[in-house]
């Protein structure tokens, strides 16, 4: 495979905003490429696929956790939060992967678990066998396992309490995961010290930002529901603090899933700021919601609602990640719903959500793919991919837990799917064979050979993105239209002029849901007499009429990104003074 990479200098663009004009990819080191071939993914193979990433468009790297683990949650579960697990590769192939991405343009922003560490670290096994070592208060140790009613269970499937009785130390340590990853105990200030060295150790590395994963769980109150409590914001203004007086440029990025108002206040405030990300949890599920009910209104909803963020904030929007499809920011009703439309076979579930990949979910339709993708590359703030999602490739839902969709990267039809020269049997975990989603023809390889391929759609997408940094910085209005399964809404941005193409824009962005072609008239008051021009061809489309409304036929399931015309937008150009969003 060769990749017509362009030239770039060396090193990082100079940008303190460049991670709200970013495309994000999640990458999972044991799954991409295994450069050594003892059948695991490593840091090396990944070094190896920088030029393909950055020939796709990606801009930065989110890395889940490559530490010392004995992986019993994907690596979630640390054992050493200063070490890289062995068969992943060494600190010193860490230092030359973010050298080699900085050289590429393309930042690294690394997972950290912080809440809770496997029971197999140093800390545990101190703390259950020397109570009062220098590690015994490390945890959260109670002599009952009544304290904190109001915490949910989150890893429904597996666990009953978030208690579990050490028989070593005769307590019971509390864990909001899984029973073998004890949370830390916040209250203790030796514990914040550790968090705060392993931070700067990172960084001191090089990475770009860190991605602080079940960030609402760090302290309990024995009130309270254990998510976003006062001091786990306090704790993470400080760490904010302290990055941007040691580490400028670098990011965090907040993990939490719950509703719009309480993740945004892991923003912070423009005094006090905290994370300068947060997934967007509530409005993936509604884009799929729409697909199959094949209506915006709850997609509407959501984007309606206005949620008040520092102005350096972004969203980080997703439609697939390593987890299962949450379904946590839905309603009993929608969830049921969701369940029958998108797992009717009870092994597709998981938690409270659903483990399949993209396109098994999407069954396979291009429609559907490239609708969903156009409404994440859309919305308000920065879109992160998930490996593999952009050849539409399968899950495996034989395989445990969320591991149904973590299996190797399909590069080519060749043994192990071009991921691993290793033995097959010897793979941590099987290539998909599957009818549909089989690695001979679901592949980079055969993609690349396709021009039309899933594999080209999207680079060109993310590519026509980039050109517009209206996508990243600008605002967004959802506008009126007269059709159940359409959605519109016009993303604004005034142009800071300071880069190239960084002009005032305005963009009309509309989507069909509907599983027929439809009809439909979009009200966009503010450009009455405006042209509309597509962003990806530039044809021409029917004006915006004297009243503000243009009518518009869109095909199943598909959509526009129409540039609105320049004469009232150079009008506010010259008045504005521009920059600002
Ligand atoms: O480290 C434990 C888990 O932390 C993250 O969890 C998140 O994923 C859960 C679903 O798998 C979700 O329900 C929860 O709200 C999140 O905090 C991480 O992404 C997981 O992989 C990990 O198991
Ligand atoms: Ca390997």
């Amino acid at each position: 495979m060769s990749f017509t990479a362009p030239i770039t200098l060396p090193g990082l663009a100079l940008d303190p905003q460049w991670y709200r004009r970013s495309v994000f990819y999640e990458v999972m080191v044991r799954s991409f490429v295994d450069g050594n071939g003892d059948g695991t993914g490593d840091l090396g193979g990944l070094i190896s696929r920088l030029e393909y990433l950055q020939w796709l468009g990606v801009d930065a790297l989110w890395m889940p956790p490559f530490y010392q683990s004995p992986l019993r949650d994907g690596g979630y579960d640390v054992s050493d939060f200063k070490a890289v697990l062995p068969e992943f590769g060494t600190l010193d192939e860490f230092r030359e992967l973010v050298r080699k991405a900085h050289e590429r343009n393309m930042r690294i922003i690394m997972d950290f678990p912080l809440n809770h560490t496997s029971d197999a670290h140093d800390w545990f096994q101190q703390s259950r066998s020397d109570p009062e070592g220098p590690y015994g208060d490390y945890y959260v140790w109670r002599d009952t396992d009544e304290e904190y009613p109001n915490i949910r269970i989150i890893f429904v499937d597996t666990e009953e309490s978030n208690w579990t009785f050490d028989p070593v130390r005769r307590q019971f340590f509390f864990h909001r995961f899984f029973s073998h990853q004890p949370d830390l105990n916040f209250e203790n200030p030796a514990v914040q010290q550790e968090i705060f060295d392993t931070v700067r150790f990172w960084l001191d590395l090089g990475v770009d930002g860190l991605r602080l994963d079940a960030i609402p769980y760090l302290f309990e109150s024995p009130d309270g529901n254990g998510e976003g409590e006062p001091p786990t914001h306090e704790f993470i203004q400080r760490l904010r603090a302290m990055m941007d007086r040691d580490y400028p440029g670098r990011i965090l990025v907040a993990e939490a899933n719950q509703w719009p108002r309480e993740v945004a206040a892991f923003f912070g405030t423009e005094e006090d700021p905290e994370c300068h990300m947060a997934f967007d949890f509530p409005i993936m599920p509604r884009i799929f919601y729409s697909l199959r009910s094949q209506t915006s209104n709850e997609l509407i909803k959501i984007l309606s609602e206005t949620t008040d963020v520092p102005s350096s904030a972004a969203w980080g929007v997703f439609l697939r990640n390593h987890d299962e499809l949450t379904l946590e920011m839905v309603s009993e009703e929608y969830r049921q719903a969701m369940y029958g439309w998108y797992a009717y076979d009870p092994r597709m579930r998981s938690n409270i959500g659903i483990r399949r990949r993209l396109a098994p979910l999407l069954d396979n339709s291009r429609a559907e793919l490239e609708l969903a993708h156009a409404i994440l590359f859309s919305l308000p703030g920065s879109p992160f991919l998930y490996y593999g999602d952009e050849i539409g490739m399968g899950d495996n839902i034989w395989l445990a837990d969320r591991d149904a969709s973590r299996t190797p990267m399909q590069w080519t039809p060749d043994r192990n799917a071009g991921f691993s020269s290793a033995d097959p049997g010897k793979l941590f975990l099987p290539v998909i064979q599957s009818l549909v989603y089989h690695y001979g023809q679901v592949n980079v390889e055969a993609q690349l050979a396709q021009s039309r391929s899933l594999l080209h759609w999207v680079r060109n997408v993310i590519h026509v993105r980039k050109a517009h940094p209206t996508f990243g910085l600008g605002t967004m209005h959802v506008q009126t239209t007269d059709h159940e399964s359409a959605l519109a809404f016009v993303r604004s941005y005034k142009g800071s002029g300071q880069h190239f193409g960084d002009q005032p824009e305005d963009i009309l962005c509309v989507f069909n849901f509907s599983h027929n072609p439809i009809s439909t008239t979009v009200s966009v008051p503010e450009f009455a007499g405006e042209e509309l021009t597509d962003l990806f061809g530039g044809g021409q489309f029917p004006k915006v009429d004297a009243e503000g409304n243009v009518t518009l036929t869109l095909g199943t399931q598909s959509f526009y990104w129409l540039k609105i015309g320049n004469a009232r937008r150079l009008a506010r150009a010259t008045a504005d003074d521009g920059g600002q969003i």
